[in-house]
């Protein structure tokens, strides 16, 4: 294997005569140089800035961006078709050098607050809704890894060097140190949930009202668990940790200024491949149990609990009714079948249809975000309901993020099991589907063990 000096050395050479064949005088659009890593990457390093990451152990697919190369904000109920344009702009005019021949290109960040509507947001906090082009790029596939590095033009030779030499510096070597491992598990002092169990009660109850006045069939609600380390939490190492517990899980990271947002979550809005599209339906939940009987007795009755199998098929349903808009044929949806996590179980079934011509990610969003998994149904008077009695913004919890290819297709994930963390002090969000039958202390009980997912991994961070 490449001595670290040198695989630094190599790539900064080629950097050179890479960049000495971009388009660098153009007076608008973007460029991008390509370079191969030696190895595929299992994780990516935390520097100082803004960055995302984006990684599946499962799969073995990774994607980290760093600092920014262009990005676009939008908030409102436009804001899709809004960044929609912003990335028809950019991506209609993007040069990618890939001398190396790796087959990797280039790609940006999507990613939505939970709604749409404008909130009055804090310094560290990310906005309603960003298309992101990072200005270094790691993307990393069965095995093989590149670098990816991006800039808005015009620029000049010397300002690129200038830039991407030390951030080469100070990326590159970090891609050769393994993985920390995790720490003894720490305790974690448990703040408040808003709202509080009494509280969670009410909410409950004025839900299940609503439902029966036949104004809404489901909604989703939620809580935030404050939880406060006794020392600074490591990203890497709660990164670590997510993959390690969640394996199938996507776990994302996003962060613009002080602080990180963190997702370990098993749900896809949808992967579109070309013309085709792919959308999760998950919805209904039970625990695991230690014990294999136990455990195989609570998926049985998972699966033939009818109120869960409700609350799943509204999911589904609105899922496939959402991609007729924007598909020539939709296939019914396979299952349910259970999807099992460490700490909970779900139903789920995938939906699959082939695309009209022209549809991207953007317009794929704005169709299926947010589905009843965790909102509600129907759509709009459910998210009216919640804007209207949630005692918090949810901000991107129950959001969507995830990578966009330069042909504008690309994969969404549902912001759940996930966290804003700051320093020593992290904010878990967990939440319910309530449906009629739904009983309140039992989805306290569900949102527990949903928020089990992050406090476990916090412990090792
Ligand atoms: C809302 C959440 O999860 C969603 C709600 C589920 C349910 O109500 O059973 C199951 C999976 C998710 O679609 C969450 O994890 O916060």
């Amino acid at each position: 294997m490449l001595q670290p000096l040198k695989v630094l050395e190599q790539l900064k050479a080629r950097l050179r005569e890479a960049v000495a064949q971009l388009p660098l005088d153009r007076d608008a659009g973007h460029a991008s140089v390509i370079l191969e890593l030696p190895h595929g990457l299992s994780h990516a390093p935390d520097i100082p800035g803004p960055r995302f990451l984006f990684a599946h152990s499962h799969r073995g697919d990774l994607r980290a961006g760093y600092g920014i190369a262009g990005e676009w904000r939008a908030e409102g109920p436009e804001r899709l078709e809004v960044l929609r344009a912003k990335a028809r702009a950019v991506t209609a005019d993007w040069q990618h050098l890939d001398p190396d021949e790796t087959g990797f290109s280039g790609f940006g960040m999507l990613g939505l607050a939970a709604s749409p509507a404008p909130s009055q947001p804090g310094d560290d906090d990310l906005p309603n809704a960003i298309f992101w082009l990072p200005e270094l790029g790691l993307a990393s596939h069965g095995g093989q890894a590149a670098l990816v590095l991006t800039t808005a033009l015009p620029s000049t030779l010397d300002a690129l060097l200038t830039r991407w030499e030390p951030l080469l510096d100070r990326v590159v070597p970090l891609l050769e140190v393994p993985a920390q491992d995790p720490l003894t598990p720490a305790h974690l002092d448990p703040g408040d949930s808003t709202p509080d169990q009494d509280a969670w009660r009410d909410l409950v109850l004025s839900a299940l009202d609503e439902i029966e006045q036949d104004r809404v069939e489901k909604l989703v609600l939620w809580r935030r668990l404050r939880l406060q380390g006794h020392r600074r939490f490591d990203l890497i190492r709660l990164n670590a940790a997510l993959a390690y517990l969640f394996p199938s899980c996507q776990v994302v990271n996003v962060r613009l200024h002080g602080a990180s947002f963190v997702a370990a979550t098993p749900e896809r809005l949808f992967t579109q491949r070309r013309d085709r599209v792919e959308a999760d339906a998950l919805a209904g939940t039970a625990c695991r149990a230690e014990d294999a009987d136990r455990d195989a007795e609570i998926t049985r009755d998972l699966q033939h609990c009818e109120k869960n199998l409700r609350e799943q098929r509204v999911v589904a349903d609105a899922v496939s009714e959402a991609l007729t808009h924007c598909c020539s044929q939709v296939e019914p949806p396979d299952g349910p079948r259970i999807m099992q996590l460490n700490n909970a179980q779900h139903l789920w079934s995938v939906i699959r249809g082939q695309l009209h011509p022209g549809v991207d990610v953007f317009r794929l969003a704005d169709l299926l975000h947010p589905t009843p998994a965790t909102n509600g149904q129907p759509r709009q008077r459910a998210h009216d309901w919640l804007r209207a009695h949630e005692p918090l913004e949810r901000g991107w919890y129950t959001g969507t993020a995830g990578i966009v290819e330069p042909d504008l297709t690309g994969e969404l994930w549902v912001l759940l099991r996930c966290a804003r963390i700051d320093d020593r002090v992290a904010d878990l969000f967990a939440g319910a589907g309530i449906v009629a039958g739904s009983d309140p202390i039992a989805e306290w009980q569900e949102t527990g063990h949903k928020l089990a997912a992050m406090s476990t991994a916090l412990q090792f961070a």
